[in-house]
């Protein structure tokens, strides 16, 4: 089984050595194929996401993604690797899961339309900027499908099995008002499940001061985006939150956070995010007695106190790394 690992900019390739190291002391068999994506190759080669990484990543049964460092400007031919795969791959449900005190959520986001569709333009002399954004009854209907389905195993284990449908229809009444009558189309499929609405603002209060009151949150991309920060704050920050991007068979993982040009090149980033993505992905490939020896090896190590700074300790990456790969060869 081949996986495709693509490091990125910035913290990314700290992040993923620790990763593929992981990976490769707990499933040796796998085929781990390196490729480029991001800003760096884009300055080097004038292309952010190569054809080789694109055909490798359609040839991985499943990709590991660190994070890249997207411009805050335009740049003429620059587009967001990481948004370009998701929607080119047809990864269409982004699967961000909070677990802390008292809380135990998932974030089910939209992925390949919205304000992401890249449909933005000048007009005016440059004086006037639009965006357009695109909500689908078919990507509506997928998503809340892939989010009630969710919910339903959930609540066979224990969970109360409720979905809360995020949206802004009160503005945007037509294109949200699209996700709303779609998404509540699709709940009278799920009579077990119970299901809410919120307007994203109070759903943004709520799950800041209020984590406890949610099961499954489904959302469109851009407010998914923002409320999966937002959560993390609950399961140890951005140093630890990892997501799944799922489509027809195929997989991505990657760490919520991004490129953090602020400790890049310091060696003090936090692996958690990325190794809890090996864990999401061995037990996608169905190996969860793996995914748990690689789960105990972290717990272990954070109970030791061994811990980025971010994490409320002094520990390096790399001192994180060699504590967990140790507990790795220690404990089989
Ligand atoms: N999926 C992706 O590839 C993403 C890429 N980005 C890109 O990353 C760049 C930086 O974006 P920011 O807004 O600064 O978000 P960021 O997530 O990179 O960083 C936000 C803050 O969290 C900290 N942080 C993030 N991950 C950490 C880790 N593993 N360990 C310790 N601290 C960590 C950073 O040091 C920073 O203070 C931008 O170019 C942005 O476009 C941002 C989000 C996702
Ligand atoms: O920086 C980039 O290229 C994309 C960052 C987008 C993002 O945060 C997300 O969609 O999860």
């Amino acid at each position: 089984m081949q996986i495709c690992v693509i490091p990125g900019d910035g913290i990314g390739p700290e992040v993923m050595a620790v990763a593929t190291a992981a990976l490769r002391a707990l499933a040796p068999d796998l085929t781990l194929t390196e490729a480029e994506a991001g800003w760096g190759v884009f300055q080097r080669t004038g292309v952010a996401l190569p054809a080789e990484t694109l055909a490798a990543a359609r040839e991985a049964t499943a990709i590991l993604f660190g994070a890249v460092a997207s411009p805050s400007h335009p740049v003429p031919g620059y587009r967001s690797p990481i948004v370009e795969l998701r929607r080119t791959l047809d990864l269409y449900a982004n699967i961000r899961p909070t677990i802390g005190p008292g809380v135990d959520l998932v974030v089910v986001r939209e992925n390949t339309e919205d304000l992401y569709s890249g449909r933005e333009r000048l007009e005016d002399d440059g004086n006037t900027a639009i965006a357009e954004r695109v909500i689908t009854r078919t990507a509506s209907a997928r998503i809340v499908r892939a989010a009630c389905e969710l919910a339903r195993t959930r609540q066979a284990a224990g969970h109360p099995g409720k979905v809360t449908i995020v949206h802004k229809a009160n503005v945007l009444r037509v294109s949200d008002g699209l996700f709303r009558t779609v998404a509540l189309e699709v709940a009278a499929d799920f009579p077990e499940l119970t299901f809410e609405e919120r307007l994203v603002d109070v759903a943004a209060m709520q799950l800041a001061a209020q984590p406890q009151r949610f099961d499954v949150i489904v959302t469109t991309n851009l407010f998914g985006d923002i409320l999966s920060d937002i959560a993390c704050i609950h399961g140890g920050g951005l140093g630890v939150a990892a997501s799944s991007n799922l489509g027809h068979g195929r997989a991505l993982f990657e760490p919520v956070h991004g490129a953090a040009p602020d400790i890049a090149g310091r060696g003090i980033a936090n692996p958690t995010a990325a190794l809890n993505c090996v864990v999401m992905l061995l037990e996608w490939i169905g190996r969860p007695h793996a995914a748990e020896r690689l789960r105990r090896a972290m717990d272990a190590v954070a109970a030791a106190g061994i811990r980025t700074p971010d994490a409320g300790g002094d520990a390096t990456t790399r001192e994180v790394a060699d504590a967990i790969l140790e507990q790795l060869t220690t404990h089989a």
